[in-house]
């Protein structure tokens, strides 16, 4: 059976050979950005991760005509940790100019949400302004997740590694990530279910310095409150802030008190 995920990582393809036609440079980054595992690790409250995301494949629109750097400075004041940004546009509609508009706006740090699957991705979410980039697991094999996990840290890049079952996480441990993103999202099927994160929490290795960060389908402080029960430094969260009226209030009604969980 073809998977929504086999269709996105088939037209990467495409778009990987035109990136590749055109390189970007490796400039330096004027703003200096706080590390997202330091601000994460022993955090007493749980973090938000706040993303701009204009659609996705499972919802279709979700926010139209949006204005990612005045979003993107919502939620800063707000006290998100970090920002989001989808850079994929033939499913969500994202772009890096968003990313580096974002990026040119605000100066915490700024991850790059793609489905990477080749180094000059890297290259452009760098030079676009990104601190951080995701890794997805389910999409890549172990030797090239290895080889881009490398080549991101090589750049100066901190990297999230997105699991979404217990192989999966023995795979992220495996590069030795230190910030490892339990997606709720099945991105073959698209179902929620934030068990997904007790399930990977309870055989998680928080002794060893690393943070656990939940990924999808939160909507609100009871979804926070169970998350950071389960040992989440962090949530990351799109379409119910996308969604909100009131950005800041959303955000903050996510920002609850967490145990610090130490060895
Ligand atoms: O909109 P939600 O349900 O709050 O989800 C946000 C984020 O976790 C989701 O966009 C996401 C998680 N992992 C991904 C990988 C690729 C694209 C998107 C994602």
């Amino acid at each position: 059976m073809t998977t929504i995920l086999d269709k996105i990582l088939a037209a990467k393809i495409g778009q990987i050979e035109q990136m590749l036609l055109r390189p970007v440079s490796d400039q330096a980054e004027i703003i200096v950005r706080k590390s997202l595992f330091d601000a994460l690790y022993q955090s007493k409250t749980l973090q938000v991760i706040s993303e701009i995301k204009r659609a996705s494949p499972s919802k279709g629109l979700i926010a139209e005509g949006i204005n990612p750097a005045e979003k993107a400075t919502r939620y800063v004041d707000a006290g998100a940790v970090c920002i989001s940004v989808l850079t994929d546009t033939p499913f969500f509609q994202g772009t890096f100019d968003d990313l580096a508009e974002v990026a040119r706006t605000v100066d915490i740090p700024i991850l790059c949400k793609d489905f990477i699957i080749h180094p000059i991705q890297i290259d452009y979410a760098k030079n676009a302004g990104a601190a951080v980039v995701l890794l997805i697991v389910a999409a890549l094999e172990q030797g090239m997740l290895n080889s881009l996990y490398k080549y991101a840290v090589s750049k100066g890049l901190e990297v999230l590694v997105e699991v979404h079952d217990s192989v999966e996480l023995d795979r992220a441990l495996q590069l030795d990530a230190k910030i490892i993103g339990i997606n709720n999202r099945d991105l073959r099927t698209f179902q929620v279910d934030l068990s997904r994160t007790a399930e990977i929490a309870a055989i998680f290795p928080f002794e060893e310095e690393r943070v656990l960060i939940s990924e999808s389908g939160i909507w609100d402080s009871i979804d926070a409150i169970k998350v950071a029960s389960y040992g989440a430094s962090a949530v990351l969260v799109g379409e119910s802030l996308m969604r909100s009226g009131e950005i800041e209030n959303a955000v903050r009604s996510l920002q609850v008190k967490r145990e610090v969980i130490t060895s």
